[in-house]
């Protein structure tokens, strides 16, 4: 058979055939046999492979007879296809378990060892059961913000039941489903389609998974990520699934013939693919069909997600073409199942309207709360100066694990000569250059940055301030997923935990991943972590795919203790006992922030969940392609981060689930930093907000309430309330500046605390942003009508809160900005600093005469001079 042909089921030459089923992971011994007995027709032969009855099954059961030869420790033996059930176990349809070694050097288009070209495609274990099941089941809900779900699950047909229990048992080896997954196959049932909001690690794959084994038909899942469908190949083949994806990671032409052909029970396809392989999929729809489309990580549709991917937009194509009135030949429009972890209220309406999802979808919506993340939120300046401090706990606990191990400390990562040099063999290199383990400046990290082997493309590119997109769709071959796990179980560096030590308040030792915003921190804070004893390495878009995919291994193969990545080290990153996620300097979004933090603890047991941030410093390093829409949803996406981290007063999971719409029952998880610690006490801020509104009204006021027209700053005069065009609302610095300056009981005031009270009042509905953007702090703030009303009511009223992170730091050290020194805790004085202002510039004009420097070389002095030269000599070309 030639490579790339399809395969369409008709006899083949025996040679064909078997390479063919080799291709495909059956074993030799039992193929020849099956060929042999029944002759080279595939349909039978494959049958036999399968476990089905024929005169193959003879021969499989005599060749072993005769001594087969012994499989490797990975091979996974077929389970029984259902209904056929037999005593012994299936004799011959073992499948060659795919290593993730084959399927990286299948990537990079080499060859294993056999000498075949490896397949990244994952041979079928069983003959699909037939069924099809009369449904009558509704479980709806409406769209959009009036989310409502009936738990109802009116569901009655036992052997339905029954199937998806024994097929559950069998591939997955669960003893049940969840109720959100029960509810999503009764909608699939029901010919549907459905929406899916679960949790990160709430097991949506399963929706999707079980279909397949359900019926006859086939599932095609739609991805984002090739490693990510690669990592669920892998996991499928473990469960005795045939899975193949599609694309151009796919290193084997003819997987996708065969995938069109029906040979695999799932499919992974980018979206991209999806609309190049519209006319194939039409017939696969008709022969052997079509179970159902899934859309997994389907908040990558819209614009307003967090990771808005185009092509995702595209996929309404499925809805239009793969419906009953366009092909006759179906009984039922084919069910859309989309799945998300992160979707906020207008994300998921967006998601409907994009896919054209029909007007009956079903809508499941599970809790986002998991119960066992501690969230926690910690000021810190995070940069290389305050790593010491904030990761001394960190390294205190590895190292101490190690010590009650008796093992001694050791540098991490081993050079392998053969590979492409990584960061971390360099990271290390600089670690025994230079023993003290001290990094206090970022001069010093680049330095070492410096010294990495990788040669000039690394150093430049990760030592850059940049940020990581996420991932595109050909981030190929460096995840390898749990199924690693497996294989090395014995190097894991954390010790087995006793079950004393597993109690709800104890934190198991496992691994720890650490978010930093740029590529140069993933470097530094590595090599940091390096030196101080751990197990650590740096993870970015930029790195070698060897250091990535090394990356990967290690860390499944729990032998790194702690990633220090970007957002690229990301979706698909299913290993169960992380323990720690970290967040060293803000996410992006709310959105990524809940997503990454899920990878914690996805065995259910307690993980913490840590931002450090610069609560005096708003974010604002945002991606560098934008457009002007995603620019403002970018800074909103922020404003919801910083206000997070500032929070002192409400749950943090209750703020985490309600930023996905979701009303949190029990009010308070009783584990997050703000439940834990309790709020600070609330403050009446009546006088100050007055001040500051009256400011922004255009009049001064005394602390009693006098009106003092004369007071007015001719600045912020003509500022009255009601929008008005961008420029003329008054700085806030300007705004702040004045109240020093008019009222000296203010005079030492911080701006931050100022900021504080502003967003206070911004919660209350009482000021609000002038300008078009607003940025993640409020710049040129500007009265409501409500704030109108609550200046005029003139209310005796306390105007009580609780002050945040930011404010309680402000008064707890009154000069968090300016360091230590007399001289900059003097610019809080408005005397001062306009004292200091002449100052300087009549000391710079004095140096400037001195040394003849008074003129510009064009021979102008002042901007305006020179900018009129310019102009008419332009005027004059
Ligand atoms: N019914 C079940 N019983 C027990 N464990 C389950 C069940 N369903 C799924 N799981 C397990 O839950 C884990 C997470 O599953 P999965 O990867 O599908 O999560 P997910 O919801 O897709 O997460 P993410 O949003 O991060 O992609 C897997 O290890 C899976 O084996
Ligand atoms: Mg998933």
């Amino acid at each position: 058979m030639e490579p790339g042909a399809a395969v369409t089921g008709s006899d083949v030459s025996a040679d064909g055939l078997i390479a063919e089923l080799l291709d495909m992971g059956f074993d030799f011994d039992d193929i020849t046999a099956a060929v042999g007995a029944i002759g080279p027709r595939r349909a039978e032969v494959l049958e036999v492979l399968l476990g089905g009855p024929g005169p193959g099954a003879s021969a499989g059961q005599a060749k072993r007879g005769g001594g087969a030869p012994s499989r490797p420790a990975s091979s996974t033996a077929l389970p029984r296809p259902a209904g056929k059930g037999t005593k012994s176990s299936n004799p011959r349809g073992r499948l060659r378990q795919s290593s993730i070694t084959n399927h990286i050097s299948s990537a990079a288009g080499s060859r294993n060892e056999s000498g075949r070209e490896a397949c990244a495609s994952f041979p079928c274990s069983e003959s699909p059961v037939d069924h099809t099941v009369p449904v009558g089941v509704h479980v709806c809900s409406k769209l959009g913000s009036e989310l409502q779900f009936s738990i109802e699950n009116t569901r009655t047909d036992c052997s339905y039941k029954d199937k998806v229990g024994a097929v559950l048992q069998k591939h997955f080896g669960f003893s049940s489903l969840k109720g959100f997954q029960m509810e999503v196959l009764n909608a699939w049932f029901a010919h549907k389609d459905c929406l899916v909001l679960a949790a990160t690690g709430s097991g949506k794959s399963l929706c999707f998974q079980i279909p397949a084994l359900l019926t006859t038909k086939i599932v095609v899942v739609i991805s984002p990520l090739i490693s990510l469908m690669h990592d669920q190949c892998l996991k499928l083949a473990k469960h005795g699934i045939s899975a193949c994806f599609l694309g151009s990671g796919q290193p084997d032409s003819r997987v996708e013939g065969k995938a069109m052909a029906g040979m695999y029970k799932i499919v992974y396809v980018c979206p991209e693919t999806v609309l190049r392989l519209m006319e194939p999929l039409k017939k696969l729809a008709e022969k052997p069909g079509i179970a159902l489309f899934a859309i997994d990580e389907v908040h990558c549709v819209s614009k307003w997600g967090h990771d808005f991917r185009p092509d995702y937009r595209k996929l309404s194509v499925l809805r239009e073409n793969f419906n009953s009135s366009k092909l006759k030949f179906l009984k039922h429009d084919i069910p859309l199942m989309a799945l998300t972890a992160t979707a906020t209220i207008p994300v998921r309406d967006d998601i409907v309207k994009s896919l054209k999802m029909l007007e009956d979808t079903t809508i499941v919506l599970t809790s986002f709360f998991r119960s066992n993340l501690r969230f926690s939120v910690k000021h810190s300046k995070t940069s290389a100066s305050s790593y010491r401090k904030d990761f001394q706990e960190l390294i205190g606990t590895y190292n101490a694990s190690r010590k009650f191990k008796g093992k001694e400390q050791q540098i991490l990562h081993e050079i392998d000569p053969d590979s492409e040099s990584s960061s971390c063999d360099s990271l290390n290199d600089s670690a025994s250059d230079d023993e003290d383990a001290n990094i206090d400046s970022a001069s010093r990290g680049a330095k070492n940055a410096g010294k990495l082997k990788t040669g000039m493309t690394l150093v430049k590119e990760n030592t850059e301030n940049e940020l990581d997109l996420y991932p595109g769709v050909d981030d190929f071959d460096v995840s390898c997923g749990e199924f690693l796990e497996a294989l090395q179980p014995e190097s894991s560096v954390f010790p087995a935990q006793s079950s004393e030590t597993s109690s709800s308040e104890c934190l198991e030792l496992g691994p720890t991943i650490v978010y930093v915003p740029t590529r140069k921190e993933t470097v530094e804070l590595a090599n940091f972590l390096c030196k101080s004893g751990l197990r650590a390495a740096a993870y970015n878009a930029k790195m070698p795919k060897s250091h990535l995919r090394k990356v990967h291994q290690q860390f499944h193969c729990n032998e790194l203790e702690v990633v220090v990545a970007t957002i690229a080290f990301g979706m698909g990153i299913d290993k169960s006992n992380v323990r720690r996620i970290i967040h060293y300097g803000f996410p992006q979004s709310l959105e990524a922030y809940y997503q990454e933090a899920g990878r914690a603890g996805r065995d259910g047991k307690l993980s913490d969940c840590t931002l450090y941030c610069n609560f005096l410093r708003a974010p604002t390093l945002l991606p560098n392609k934008r457009s002007e829409e995603q620019t403002k949803a970018a800074y909103r996406m922020l404003r919801d981060c910083f206000h997070y981290s500032l929070n002192t007063s409400t749950c943090r999971a209750k703020i985490l689930v309600k930023y996905f719409g979701e009303e949190f029952g029990p009010d308070r998880c009783d584990m997050c930093d703000v439940c834990i610690n309790g709020p600070p006490q609330m403050h009446d801020f009546k006088e100050e907000a007055i001040v500051l509104m009256n400011v922004l009204h255009g009049r001064s006021v005394s602390i009693q309430g006098d009106e003092t027209e004369d007071m007015i700053c001719s600045n912020v005069s003509h500022y009255r309330s009601g929008r008005r065009r961008f420029g003329e609302a008054p700085n806030f610095i300007m705004v702040v500046s004045h109240i020093r300056e008019k009222l000296p009981r203010y005079a030492a005031t911080d701006r931050i605390w100022w900021q504080g009270l502003a967003r206070i009042l911004e919660g209350m509905g009482y000021i609000q942003e002038a300008a078009e953007t607003p940025r993640v702090s409020i710049q040129h703030p500007e009265l409501t009508e409500e704030g109108l009303k609550f200046l005029n009511s003139r209310s005796q009223q306390p105007l009580y809160a609780h002050p945040d992170a930011a404010m309680l730091l402000a008064m707890n050290d009154p000069r968090p900005f300016s360091e230590s020194s007399e001289w900059g805790r003097g610019w809080a004085d408005p005397a001062i600093r306009r004292q200091r202002l002449a100052g300087r510039k009549t000391g710079r004009r004095k140096r400037m005469r001195r040394s003849g420097q008074g003129q510009h070389p064009t021979g102008f002095t002042t901007a305006k001079e020179r900018l009129a030269a310019i102009l008419s000599k332009k005027r004059k070309r």
